[in-house]
């Protein structure tokens, strides 16, 4: 349905007829600066959707707290999403909705717990000492090496959320193993991204028949993007069924010798598995739902949610890191001076370490590898606003009207980055900011975010369920490499970081060509 915004909201002028907006939002080289435009507007902003449709651009704090958290119930991941990831995932946390996502969110919950995480930190040790052996051998033989850093994030991350996610393994450090998985999660975000102005058409498109008619459909497109996504999607699908039928023999053999693919049982899988068990049947999930969750179905939408977004975030940090070698240093220091063996450090000592902890705050403020999503008002409301914005006829709006089935961005880079919440250096990267006391601007806006005072791991009842797995990565991660290297800016090359679902480092020339973050890695 075509819906119209009810209030005269400032905002940028269609861009094309069918398309309004949308092609320029969510357009890979200059999604950025388009992004940037929208927040000067203010902090609810209208966009032109396809055909007409107007949707709402908000980051305003009050309004967001609104909509996720307070009124939740009123307004769901859109559909669009939801029917997407249905299509590539099945029926799993990211593509249920109402009554079905809570009972599968509750069921995955304790598994997310600090209290099993805590259990899960050797193991995220032993795979970073694994990643840096490999660095240390590439450096026995000359100062310094330039390497990808996004594709040995990309692996490291894959690789913690094979083992602590479903006991497998992918063996990502051997080099001479093509990895097909890897290399599917490589290329399924920046396809898919390129495809969004036309995703927009997919709750009409899954209602065209059975599966196998619109695989036939698929087929006549003369799109090689589609047909490269969908590629991309069975060739997942294939690796994930291989993954289950591995860990199903194995866990039929049980013993050591299967330990290395399947884990020790302290991983996702497993824990929920022995919960199904010792929980009510009133509790639990519907067979086939169970199912869904240890089922393949997981496989894909755990290393979906988890790969992408962490190698991202940790992309960014040493990318930020090697343009601050004072902060570097800094966070090196930091890292050396703990008592105990930074290699076996505990979960608190990790934890605890106030720079670290400051730098990643930090760069996930100011990059968040998500940068929006989107929401669909079920039925009519009101938002209040807590800055008001300047109306398109030049009337102060102080709260917006929303139609059933507007569609709403949550404009997470932008209350992030919000002047009047973080001050004039909102846009500087300040660790320190996250050593004093918070300014009263940051206590009084109440951002709703699950990561407190920015929204990058969102709010609410689908806020991320693995931003606790995910801060433990990244501290260990980051804690190891930097205690043995210096990272520095690659010499010749420039940095672009491209918008996306989840934004992705490239160089410049180097379209369609998939992620990419070449840096000097060198002992210290
Ligand atoms: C820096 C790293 C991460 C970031 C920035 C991030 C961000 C997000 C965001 C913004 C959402 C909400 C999506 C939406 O509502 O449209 C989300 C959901 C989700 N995330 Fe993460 N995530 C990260 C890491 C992880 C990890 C490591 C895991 C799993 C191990 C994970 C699992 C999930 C799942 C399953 C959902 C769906 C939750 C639901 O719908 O109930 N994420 N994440």
């Amino acid at each position: 349905a075509i819906v119209r915004c009810r209030v005269n909201l400032p905002g940028p002028r269609s861009a094309h007829l069918i398309f309004g907006n949308l092609k320029q939002f969510f357009d890979p080289n200059h999604g950025v600066s388009f992004h940037e435009r929208l927040a000067s507007y203010g902090t609810a902003v209208k966009i032109h959707g396809i055909c007409g449709d107007e949707q709402i651009y908000i980051s305003d704090p009050r309004a967001l707290h609104h909509i996720l958290v307070k009124e939740a119930d009123m307004f769901e991941a859109s559909n669009m999403f939801i029917q997407n990831n249905r299509l590539m995932f099945g029926y799993g946390l990211l593509s249920t909705c109402g009554a079905r996502h809570k009972r599968q969110r509750k069921m995955l919950n304790p598994a997310f717990s600090a209290k099993h995480l805590r259990s899960l930190t050797p193991l995220f040790h032993n795979i970073t000492k694994e990643l840096r052996s490999k660095l240390e051998e590439k450096l026995a033989k000359k100062d310094d090496v330039s390497v990808d850093i996004f594709g040995w994030m990309s692996r490291v991350s894959l690789e913690i959320v094979g083992q602590a996610g479903m006991g497998y393994s992918f063996e990502v450090f051997d080099e001479n193993v093509h990895n097909e998985y890897a290399d599917c999660l490589r290329h399924l975000l920046p396809t898919l991204f390129t495809l969004k102005p036309y995703l927009q058409f997919i709750p009409l498109t899954v209602k065209l028949g059975p599966p196998a008619f619109r695989r036939f459909l698929i087929n006549l497109l003369p799109s090689r993007r589609i047909k490269r996504l969908k590629e991309i999607v069975d060739r997942m699908d294939r690796a994930s069924r291989r993954i289950l039928e591995l860990r199903k023999h194995a866990v039929k053999q049980g013993g050591d010798t299967v330990l290395k693919q399947v884990g020790d049982g302290k991983d996702i899988m497993s824990v929920l598995r022995s919960g199904q068990q010792s929980q009510d049947v009133d509790n639990t999930l519907p067979e086939n739902e169970l199912l869904a969750q240890i089922t393949r179905v997981d496989v894909k939408t755990l290393t979906f949610a988890a790969n992408d977004t962490t190698s991202s975030a940790m992309s960014r940090i040493l990318h930020v890191l090697s343009l601050h070698p004072e902060a570097q240093d800094k966070l090196r220091d930091e890292v050396k001076s703990l008592k105990s063996d930074p290699d076996e450090t505990s979960y608190d000592n990790v934890m605890a370490l106030p720079y670290l902890d400051a730098v990643c705050r930090e760069t996930l403020r100011l990059y968040p590898p998500a940068p929006f999503v989107q929401r669909t008002a079920l039925r009519e409301h009101v938002v209040p606003l807590m800055y008001p914005v300047k109306g398109s006829d030049g009337s102060t709006i102080n709260e917006i009207p929303i139609a059933a089935n507007q569609g709403i961005f949550v404009g997470i880079v932008a209350i992030n980055k919000h002047r009047d919440v973080w001050g004039p250096d909102a846009e500087e990267w300040k660790p320190e900011r996250w050593l004093n006391t918070l300014p009263s601007s940051v206590l009084d806006a109440r951002i709703p975010g699950v990561y407190p005072h920015i929204l990058t791991f969102m709010a609410g009842n689908r806020a991320c369920i693995g931003f606790k797995f995910s801060e433990l990565e990244m501290k260990i991660v980051i804690a190891l490499l930097i205690q043995k290297f210096q990272f520095s800016p690659s010499d010749n090359e420039e940095i672009i970081w491209r918008m996306g679902s989840i934004q992705t480092p490239s160089t410049r020339g180097r379209d369609g060509q998939g992620p990419y973050l070449p840096m000097k890695v060198s002992m210290v």
